[in-house]
C-alpha cells in the first residue's frame, strides 16, 4: 500500500491532513492558492517537495477556473509570491515559482490568455510525474550506493523527519533510499527518529514503514548517537529542505546533530534529495533563511501544555547551516 498525499484530478486538489495522522485519514479540498497556502503554513502537508507540488496544483486548480482573466501573468506571479512566503526554507517552491514565471512570461508572448492557462496547468501537472520519477532514481541509486560498501550483508539505516510517500508526490527521497534497500531485500532495519516537536518521524516515518511492512524502529531523538554506536548502522540518510552551492544544507532541525554523531562514529551521511531542493543562487547555508516557528509548537502538543507555564522557548524548525 502506498500512502497519497495529494489527490489531484483536473481541477480538483486534496490534501491529506498530516497533522491528524497517524489516527485519521481525512483528505481536504484545496479550492485554491489561499487554501494551500494556509495548509502548508500549518503544515497540513509538509516535506520540500509536496510544499511545491502543492502549492502549484493549488494554482492550476485556480487557473482551470479561468482565475487571472485577461492578465494571467500577474495572477501567476501573486500567487506564487504569495505560497512561497508559507515556509521560507524549503526551496523547492520558490525554485518552482520561479521557473513557472519565467515559462508564463515567455508563453505570454505567443498565446493568448486561454491556451497561456493551459500551457501552464500542463507545465505543473507534469511535476507530480516528475518527482515520482525523480525520486526513484534516487531511491535506487542511494541503496545501490549504499551497498556497494557491503557486498552482501543486510544493511541498517538511520533516518529522519518524514521524507517517504507523504512529503512528496510518492515513494520519497531519503525514504526512497530505505524503500529500494527493503525491496531489494537487503534492509535490515530502518531507525527513525520520532522528530520533535512535529513528530514527524513517530507520526509518518513509523506509520509509513508499518503500512508497507518496512522493518523499523522507532527511537527519540536523544538516542540517535548511541544508537549509532551500538545497532551496527550502515549509513544514515536524510532529506533536505534546501542544498546551497558549496554542500551546505539545510533540513530539518535535529539533522546537524545526526551529521556531527555519523562523523564521529565514521558512518556515512546521506543527504537524499532532488535537484529542485538545489539552490545554487547561495553560496554558503549561512545565507538560507532558517525557519522559526511559534514556541507554542515546542510547548504544547495538540493544544496540551507539556511545558512549565511563561517558560522562554525558542523552535527553529530547520538546521542552521550545517556543511554535511
Ligand atoms: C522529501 S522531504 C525533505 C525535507 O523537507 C524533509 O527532510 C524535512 O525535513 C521535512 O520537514 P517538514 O518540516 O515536515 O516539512
Amino acid at each position: 500500500m502506498t500512502l497519497e498525499a495529494i489527490r489531484y484530478g483536473t481541477g480538483s486538489l486534496q490534501i491529506l491532513n498530516q497533522l491528524l495522522l497517524p489516527h485519521q485519514t481525512v483528505y481536504e479540498e484545496i479550492r485554491g492558492v489561499q487554501a494551500a497556502y494556509e495548509a502548508i503554513k500549518a503544515m497540513k502537508v509538509r516535506g520540500a517537495p509536496a510544499i511545491a507540488i502543492v502549492g502549484c496544483l493549488s494554482l492550476a486548480v485556480e487557473l482551470r477556473a479561468g482565475a487571472g482573466g485577461d492578465d494571467p501573468v500577474t495572477f501567476i506571479r501573486e500567487s506564487l509570491c504569495h505560497l512561497t512566503s508559507a515556509r521560507p526554507t524549503a526551496v523547492n517552491m520558490g525554485r518552482a515559482a520561479r521557473e513557472l514565471i519565467e515559462f508564463a512570461e515567455n508563453e505570454s508572448m505567443e498565446k493568448n490568455s486561454e491556451q497561456l492557462r493551459e500551457s501552464v496547468i500542463a507545465w505543473i501537472e507534469e511535476m507530480l510525474q516528475r518527482d515520482v520519477n525523480d525520486n526513484k532514481k534516487i531511491g535506487n541509486y542511494g541503496a545501490q550506493h549504499i551497498l556497494s560498501g557491503v557486498p552482501r550483508d543486510s544493511v541498517s539505516v538511520l533516518t529522519h523527519c518524514n521524507t517517504g510517500s507523504l512529503a512528496t508526490a510518492g515513494y520519497g527521497t531519503a525514504l526512497g533510499v530505505v524503500r529500494s534497500l527493503h525491496a531489494l531485500g537487503r534492509l535490515k532495519r530502518v531507525y527513525c527518529t520520532e522528530t520533535r516537536p512535529y513528530n514527524q518521524g513517530s507520526r509518518l516515518t513509523a506509520y509509513e514503514a508499518v503500512a508497507e511492512g518496512i522493518p523499523a524502529t522507532l527511537i527519540t531523538d536523544s538516542m540517535a548517537a548511541l544508537t549509532m554506536r551500538e545497532m551496527a548502522i550502515s549509513a544514515v540518510v536524510v532529506g533536505a529542505d534546501r542544498v546551497v552551492a558549496n554542500g551546505d544544507t539545510a533540513n530539518k532541525v535535529g539533522t546537524y546533530q545526526l551529521a556531527i554523531a555519523a562523523k564521529h562514529h565514521g558512518i556515512p551521511f546521506y543527504v537524499a534529495a532532488p535537484s529542485t531542493s538545489c539552490d545554487l543562487s547561495l553560496e554558503s547555508g549561512r545565507d538560507i533563511i532558517i525557519e522559526v516557528r511559534p514556541p507554542e509548537e515546542l510547548t504544547s502538543i495538540n493544544g496540551l501544555p507539556i511545558a512549565a507555564p511563561d517558560v522562554t522557548a525558542h523552535l527553529n524548525l530547520t538546521t542552521g547551516a550545517a556543511h554535511m
